[in-house]
């Protein structure tokens, strides 16, 4: 995928909405459970049912990661089918990884090539060696961790070092790592108050912004704070969509309130 292509997605469908997919069995609805992989039935149902009001979909791994190798099957179902049946969308892998870097390679790998998402999260922590594996596929992106929407985000990135806040430092020094034009940067959206710092930092960059819905954060704040001249955000919700309701008509309710924020997100375009 590329940059251009994302952008005109988001233009054509008058949405920056990425659906989270966060996938817990004790959540979804029961009859689901009869299926063989009830994780891919729900995940399919879901995509199928909100694939034209969103451009990005999110499989977080550790959701598929905690039912062990069945599934791992199920988020490499769910890649399938998106690339083989929805391949305009943006698809992120939130996995948060990051290591020194031959590990990072390898993760890199597992994501862009065997599983053949667009992107990956990762965290910063480990500082440029780790980061960069990341930045070496040609038009895969790594989603980095800036500033992030819970509320431990306190204990570590808004800390001032040599009179700055941690995570303008990370915004600035990953902004210079080779092949930078192939990072993204995650800011919680409730963080809203922040983004014009932010957009300060890194002018051009994608931000992936969750946040709204469950935890609260505020679309419109995100847009008025965040948005740059390419739109440049993606905007994630998760359980607010997926669990609209657990009963048969989870995916019509699933795809009222993804229709409900892409309506939303047209009006602020
Ligand atoms: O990297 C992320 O996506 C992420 C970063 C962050 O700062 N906050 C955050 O909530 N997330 C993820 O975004 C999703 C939010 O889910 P909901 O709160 O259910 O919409 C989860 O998959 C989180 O792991």
């Amino acid at each position: 995928m590329t940059l251009h292509k994302l952008t005109q997605q988001i233009q054509e469908k008058k949405s920056f909405l990425c659906v989270g997919l966060d996938i817990d069995l004790e959540k979804i609805p029961a009859h689901l459970l009869q299926e063989e992989d009830p994780i891919f039935a729900f995940a399919k149902a879901i995509i199928d049912a909100t694939h034209d009001l969103c451009v990005a979909y999110k499989p977080n791994t550790a959701f598929f990661e905690a039912y062990g190798v069945k599934g791992w099957q199920a988020l490499e179902k769910t890649i399938n089918y998106l690339n083989e049946n929805y391949p305009d969308h943006f698809t992120i892998a939130d996995a948060k990884r990051g290591d020194i870097g031959n590990t990072s390679t390898r993760y890199a790998k597992a994501f862009y090539e065997d599983l053949n998402f667009d992107s990956v999260t990762i965290a910063p922590y480990m500082g440029k060696d780790s980061v960069e594996p990341f930045l070496d596929f040609e038009d895969k992106f790594a989603i980095l961790l800036a500033l992030t929407s819970n509320a431990g985000s306190a204990d570590f990135q808004t800390k001032s070092v040599d009179g700055k806040p941690l995570y303008q430092e990370v915004l600035k020094t990953a902004s210079q790592y080779q092949h930078s034009e192939r990072l993204m940067y995650v800011v919680g959206a409730t963080k809203a108050e922040y983004l014009s710092n932010i957009r300060a930092i890194v002018p051009d960059a994608f931000l992936l912004v969750p946040g709204v819905g469950a935890q609260g954060g505020s679309l419109s704040e995100v847009v008025k704070y965040g948005k740059n001249d390419q739109v440049g955000l993606l905007v994630n919700s998760s359980r607010g969509i997926i669990y609209a309701s657990v009963e048969s008509d989870f995916a019509q309710a699933a795809r009222a309130k993804a229709l409900e924020l892409q309506q939303e997100m047209a009006g602020l375009l």
